[in-house]
């Protein structure tokens, strides 16, 4: 992997956020917007778990537990998949659950450059119900979630509403719930997270790369106000507004 000037690419942003924060939601957005790859290593490990490759059954148990994959396998991982992408042409990336440890943000700074980081942030119990309710179609592979989060203000924190993202009515009859999204896993996910993934966010911040976005609801509300925080414009909302 080469280094290149920033003028000469596209943007190379990560995104960091805990489970069911809708990190992958928000990075594929910005991708399509922005004409990038969205690179998400949980589906980089999910692809390698539906091959019948040596690693797929040693990956399942780690993945089934919630736990982290190692940092080798996942750099192997992620290196394959940015090579294919430089060999047809791609440039610049949304990265959607890489570093997940100060390793691996580490290893990342030792062979390409990263512009900006946003750190998306959503209170735990919401985050809890986001994850139970994620589905994905089987045949498309489309994310879509089946919770309706609805929660009052209290303590200082402020109310959330965030519509659950239905699916057409083709997938409908073919959504799957990941294995690793049961109550347990979860949790024990979101621990993981904390322990080894908030570090990464210190990391960043010294960097003075880090955005903090504190998402206020659903996508209608939290999309505009993140293109706003990161000076862009959705050209397709516009005709849609100036229609
Ligand atoms: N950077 C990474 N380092 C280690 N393991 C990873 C990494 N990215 C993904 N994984 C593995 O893939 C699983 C699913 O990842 P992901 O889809 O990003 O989960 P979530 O969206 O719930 O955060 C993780 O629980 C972990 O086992």
């Amino acid at each position: 992997m080469a280094r290149r000037p920033a003028a000469e690419r596209n943007v190379q942003w990560v995104f960091l956020g805990c489970p069911g924060v809708g990190k992958g939601t928000y990075a594929s957005r910005l991708s399509r917007l922005l004409g990038v790859p969205h690179i998400a290593t949980g589906d980089l490990v999910r692809d390698e778990l539906a091959s019948t490759g040596p690693l797929a059954s040693q990956l399942a148990e780690i993945v089934n537990q919630g736990k982290l994959v190692s940092d080798e396998i996942i750099f192997n991982l992620l290196s394959k998949r940015l090579k294919k992408g430089e060999d047809q042409g791609e440039s610049g990336f949304i990265l959607d659950g890489f570093p997940r440890t100060v390793k691996q943000a580490e290893i990342l700074d030792g062979v390409i450059d990263i512009d900006m980081v946003v750190n998306l942030k959503l209170r735990e119990d919401v985050l809890v119900e986001k994850c139970l309710g994620r589905r994905i179609c089987s045949q498309c592979g489309k994310n879509f979630n089946v919770a309706c989060i609805d929660v009052k203000g209290e303590n200082g924190l402020p109310a959330i509403y965030m519509a659950p993202l239905l699916p057409p009515n083709n997938c409908m009859s073919k959504m799957i719930t990941r294995a690793d999204d049961t109550e347990e896993v979860v949790r024990n996910r979101l621990r993981i997270y904390n322990d080894m993934s908030q570090p990464v966010e210190g990391f960043y911040r010294d960097q003075g790369k880090l955005l903090e976005f504190d998402l206020p609801g659903g996508i209608p509300e939290s999309w505009p106000k993140l293109l706003h925080v990161l000076n862009l414009e959705d050209q397709e909302e516009l005709k849609l507004a100036a229609a």
